[in-house]
C-alpha cells in the first residue's frame, strides 16, 4: 500500500459519485484508485479531474486494478453479494452501502464467508451511527440517566421516491436505517414486525403503499414505531424520540436558517439525505479509512447487515399479509461477539 489507501468505488450513481468526491476532497488518508460502473459515462463523470484513477465497466475488474487496497460498494443492493465475495477472495476490506444484501439468505452467505475468512472485512454503510445527533442520543441512553428505554418514535420522510421504488423497498431500503439505528440505540435485537397501511397519499405513484407505519418489538421488551413516507413532497426529515422510564430525548429537529419577512417566519427543510447526513457520511468514510489503514475493521458489521436484512424481510411479509411476523435470526458466528 502507498501512503494513501487506494479505494475502488463500485457504482457511480448518486451515492457512489458522492463518495468518490468525498474520498478525493473531504477525507484524508485515501485516494480514488478505480471507479466502476456499467454506465461508463457515469464512471467518467464521477472520476473527472482525479489523477491516476482507472475506469471500468466491470466491477470485478476494478478489484484487480493497480493500486486498489480497499473497496467501497455503492452499486444497487442486488449487486452487493457478488462484489463482497469477490473482495473477500482478494482479502480486500470493504465499505458496503446498505443494504448488505436485499435478502437475508444472501446476507447470511456473506456472514458465513467472512466468518470463514476468520476476520472482519466489511463495514456496512449505516451512516446514522456517525451522525452527531444520533451519537449523542446513543451516549445518553447508554449512560442510564433516563432509565430504561421503553419506546422509540421515528419519522423518516423523503420528498419523493425514485422511479421503480416499491412498497417493499420502503422497508428494505428506507426503514433499514431505522432497523439498524433501533438495534444499535437499544442494544437489542428486533423480534417481530407489524405494518399498518393508511390510505395512500394522492402524491404517491400508483400502487405504492405510501405512507406506512412499521412497528418493531425488541428482545428487551421495547417497541419502535416508524412512520415511513417517501413522497411527503416537502422535505427530508429523519427524527427519533426515545421515551425512557425517567425522561425522553428527541433528535432530528435541528434548526436551519429561519427567514422572517412579510409577517411570517420560514425555516428551510433539507431536501435529501446527501444534505441532512453530509457530515455523517464524511465521518463514516473517514472512520473506515482510518481503521483500514490501521489494519482494523470497525463500525456496523456484516452481522448487523444480516440482521437488518432479516428484519426487513419479516417487515415485507408483514406488509403483504397485514399480520405480525416474528423475526428468526440464524446462528451468530463468534467473530461478531
Ligand atoms: N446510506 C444512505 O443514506 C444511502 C445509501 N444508498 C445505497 O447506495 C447504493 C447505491 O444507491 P444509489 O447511488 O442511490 O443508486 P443509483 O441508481 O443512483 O446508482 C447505482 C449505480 O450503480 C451502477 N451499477 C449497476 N450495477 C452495477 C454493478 N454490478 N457494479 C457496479 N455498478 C453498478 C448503476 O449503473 C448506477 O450508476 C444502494 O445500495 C443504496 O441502497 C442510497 C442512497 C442513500
Ligand atoms: O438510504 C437511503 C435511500 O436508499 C432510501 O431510499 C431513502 O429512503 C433513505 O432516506 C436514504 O437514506
Amino acid at each position: 500500500m502507498s501512503d494513501l489507501l487506494g479505494v475502488a468505488v463500485l457504482g457511480a450513481g448518486h451515492m457512489g459519485a458522492d463518495h468518490v468526491r468525498r474520498i478525493d476532497r473531504a477525507v484524508s488518508g485515501a485516494r480514488v484508485a478505480a471507479v466502476a460502473d456499467p454506465d461508463s459515462a457515469r464512471a467518467e463523470a464521477a472520476a473527472a479531474g482525479i489523477d491516476g484513477v482507472s475506469l471500468h465497466t466491470d466491477a470485478l475488474a476494478a478489484l484487480a486494478a493497480p493500486g486498489v487496497d480497499a473497496v467501497l460498494i455503492a452499486s444497487p443492493g442486488p449487486a452487493h453479494e457478488e462484489a463482497l465475495l469477490a473482495a473477500f477472495a482478494r482479502g480486500l476490506p470493504v465499505l458496503c452501502e446498505k443494504p448488505l444484501t436485499p435478502d437475508s439468505a444472501g446476507a447470511l452467505r456473506v456472514v458465513e464467508a467472512e466468518a470463514g475468512a476468520g476476520r472482519r472485512l466489511v463495514q456496512v454503510g449505516f451512516m446514522r451511527r456517525y451522525d452527531a445527533e444520533y451519537v449523542r442520543l446513543k451516549a445518553l441512553l447508554d449512560s442510564g440517566r433516563l432509565g430504561r428505554p421503553l419506546m422509540l418514535h421515528c419519522t423518516h420522510r423523503n420528498v419523493s421516491s425514485p422511479a421503480g421504488f416499491t412498497s417493499a423497498m420502503m422497508i428494505n431500503s428506507s426503514v433499514s436505517h431505522e432497523i439498524d439505528a433501533g438495534r444499535w440505540l437499544l442494544d437489542q435485537e428486533i423480534t417481530a414486525v407489524s405494518v399498518l397501511r393508511p390510505r395512500p397519499s394522492a402524491g404517491a405513484p400508483e400502487g405504492l403503499l405510501d405512507p406506512q407505519l412499521v412497528l418493531f418489538e425488541t428482545s428487551g421488551g421495547a417497541v419502535v414505531d416508524v412512520e415511513i413516507f417517501v413522497n411527503c413532497g416537502f422535505g427530508y426529515q429523519v427524527r427519533c424520540e426515545a421515551v425512557c422510564e425517567a425522561g425522553s430525548a428527541r433528535i432530528g429537529e435541528g434548526r436551519t436558517m429561519v427567514v422572517e419577512t412579510d409577517g411570517s417566519a420560514r425555516e428551510e427543510v433539507p431536501q435529501d439525505y446527501l444534505v441532512r447526513f453530509a457530515d455523517a457520511y464524511d465521518r463514516e468514510i473517514q472512520a473506515w479509512v482510518d481503521a483500514t489503514r490501521g489494519g482494523l475493521v470497525a463500525g456496523p458489521s456484516a452481522w448487523d447487515g444480516y440482521a437488518a436484512s432479516a428484519v426487513a424481510e419479516a417487515g415485507v411479509r408483514a406488509q403483504e399479509t397485514g399480520g405480525r411476523v416474528a423475526v428468526e435470526l440464524g446462528r451468530r458466528p463468534s467473530l461478531y461477539g
